[in-house]
């Protein structure tokens, strides 16, 4: 697959840790090392205390198998999840908050106030896949968070973040092969402009222990004043 992909993609290291993934106008920005070791462990140990609590999607022509989900930090979950969740999720949002100047900055993006961020925990297992699409196409939402993390050592084999060129004269709305592919790694934040068409490669496991899954915590931003994009 990769050897398909356009080689004209260039990566913009800002720091150690932070780094700017580009191809034409589509940019992904990536922080490795996003929490500290110890904030990392202490989040994926609590959300796997909180499997029971992890349900199926139940909407038409999802995936209802291969993954399940937890919404945190909007109002109905908050008394159903333990002390320590609440705790690495507010950590996990700090630190994102933190970042924000650095993200609007990178991604041409007009800053705009955010408090909180609502986050939707996702545990994904052998076979499933995300059919490329944007998370925002009518200026809904300006920015999509992912934070990825999973069991050391790692498991599974995939669930790779596949980027494609928006193409609004196909059908689709975005050109096949994908520009580029972000490798999925444990406690990386992968942050990018919601109209960026994205996909995920398909997770290849053995194991079919909810520990031993591909996890995410998903969030999408929105200006209170709507689209603003540079
Ligand atoms: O699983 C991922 O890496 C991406 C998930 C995603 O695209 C979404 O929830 O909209
Ligand atoms: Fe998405």
């Amino acid at each position: 697959m990769k050897d398909k992909e356009s080689s004209y993609k260039t990566i913009i290291t800002q720091t150690d840790n932070i780094s700017l993934i580009k191809c034409g106008e589509t940019k992904v920005m990536r922080i490795s090392h996003f929490l500290s070791k110890k904030n990392n462990e202490v989040l994926y140990n609590s959300i796997c205390k909180e499997e029971k609590n992890f349900k199926s999607y139940e909407f038409p022509g999802s995936d209802t198998k291969t993954s399940t989900f937890l919404e945190l930090g909007s109002k109905s979950n908050n008394n159903l999840i333990g002390a320590l969740t609440q705790k690495a999720y507010n950590t996990l949002n700090k630190q994102i908050i933190k970042q924000l100047p650095s993200i609007f900055n990178t991604l041409d993006i007009n800053p705009f106030p955010v408090t909180k961020i609502p986050l939707t925990f996702v545990n994904c297992s052998d076979g499933h896949y995300g059919a490329p699409h944007a998370d925002s196409t009518n200026g809904q939402y300006q920015i999509s968070i992912l934070y990825y993390f999973n069991s050391i050592p790692k498991v599974f084999k995939g669930g790779d973040l596949q980027v494609f060129k928006t193409d609004t004269s196909s059908p689709e709305g975005y050109n096949n092969p994908p520009l580029f592919t972000i490798d999925f790694e444990n406690n990386s934040l992968i942050i990018f402009a919601s109209e960026t068409f994205h996909g995920i490669t398909k997770v290849k496991s053995d194991s079919d222990d909810f520990s031993d899954g591909r996890f995410i915590a998903v969030g999408f931003l929105s200006s209170p004043i709507g689209n603003n994009i540079k």
